[in-house]
């Protein structure tokens, strides 16, 4: 059966995941979009031949409702759609603190509800999306959203009270490698190096880690280990790393992304 998928409020990662589904093979006819301004909408047609329609239409059009917007906007949203939202759709949400009782509470009651949190990496089919049931979706409602959000990365099911941990780590997790390289390409800069040079550089060394990481099956100590020669460079840099306090610190700010996260649950954080 052909199923209609809209995604409501079409920015960053509505945007991402809309070019990833077409990417995967689904069919722009299958596809609606939500948008706020005119102009969007029209952008993302010419872009994707998708259709752009309100929120109520896509509520009575779609049979799963992916909702993109920010968690401030939740509630918004689902007062607008709730009247002409039935309990035989589903709906996945993407949004950041949102839990699903919160959504639940505004749709027809035994809506099947389903939080998912991706990252921006699905624009290259690299993402991560970590995946929850919410209190009536079923295996099955489980599995649709797997096909969609697989299509572009990888899935992960957890237990829905470890959502906002998986929000500061993977959902927040690849603006703190930008943030790094960010950082290590100023230092190039430092160094005496062309900003170009310092990029490719630092870029290059991030993805060639990455597919160590992934690739090799060692621990990260061990990849660490090995690049670090006794009485070398890597560790004059390890000991300034350790002495500002960049471990701590990096605990302390995925401690303050998931707190965030739960702060934005009540939908006007
Ligand atoms: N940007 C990211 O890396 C990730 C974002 N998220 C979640 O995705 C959601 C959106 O985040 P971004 O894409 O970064 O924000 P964004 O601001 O780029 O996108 C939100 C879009 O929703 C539209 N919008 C708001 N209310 C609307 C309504 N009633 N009807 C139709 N459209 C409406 C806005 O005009 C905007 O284009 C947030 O809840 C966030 O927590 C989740 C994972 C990663
Ligand atoms: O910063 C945010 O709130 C969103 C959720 C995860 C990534 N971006």
């Amino acid at each position: 059966m052909t199923q209609t998928v809209a995604v409501l409020g079409t920015g960053k990662i509505g945007e991402a995941l809309l070019s990833g589904m077409i990417r995967a093979g689904w069919h722009a006819a299958d596809l609606l979009v939500t948008t706020r301004r005119t102009e969007r909408a029209d952008e993302l047609q010419g872009r994707y031949g998708v259709d752009s329609v309100s929120n109520a239409e896509a509520a009575k059009r779609a049979d799963t409702l992916i909702l993109a917007v920010k968690p401030q906007d939740m509630g918004k949203l689902l007062d607008e759609l709730a009247p002409h939202l039935t309990a035989d759709r589903l709906v996945i949400s993407a949004a950041a603190g949102i839990t699903t009782s919160f959504i639940e509470e505004r749709l027809a009651p035994g809506t099947p509800v389903v939080r998912v949190m991706p990252n921006t990496p699905v624009l290259v089919d690299e993402g991560m999306s970590v995946i929850s049931a919410g209190s009536h979706a079923t295996g099955e409602h489980i599995v649709h959203a797997e096909e969609i959000f697989g299509g572009v990365g990888k899935t992960l099911r957890v237990p829905e009270s470890q959502q906002d941990a998986a929000t500061a780590l993977s959902g927040s997790g690849p603006a703190y490698f930008y943030f790094l390289v960010e950082a290590m390409t100023d230092a190039g800069i430092l160094l005496g190096l062309p900003r170009a040079q310092a990029h490719d550089l630092i870029v290059q060394a991030a993805i060639g880690a990455a597919v160590m990481l992934r690739d090799s099956g060692e621990h990260p100590v061990k990849l660490r280990e090995a690049v670090t020669s006794p009485a070398g460079t890597t560790i004059s840099a390890i000991r300034e790393l350790e002495n500002h306090g960049v471990r701590a610190a990096l605990i302390a700010a995925l401690e303050a992304a998931r707190d965030r996260s739960r702060e934005l649950a009540s939908g006007n954080g």
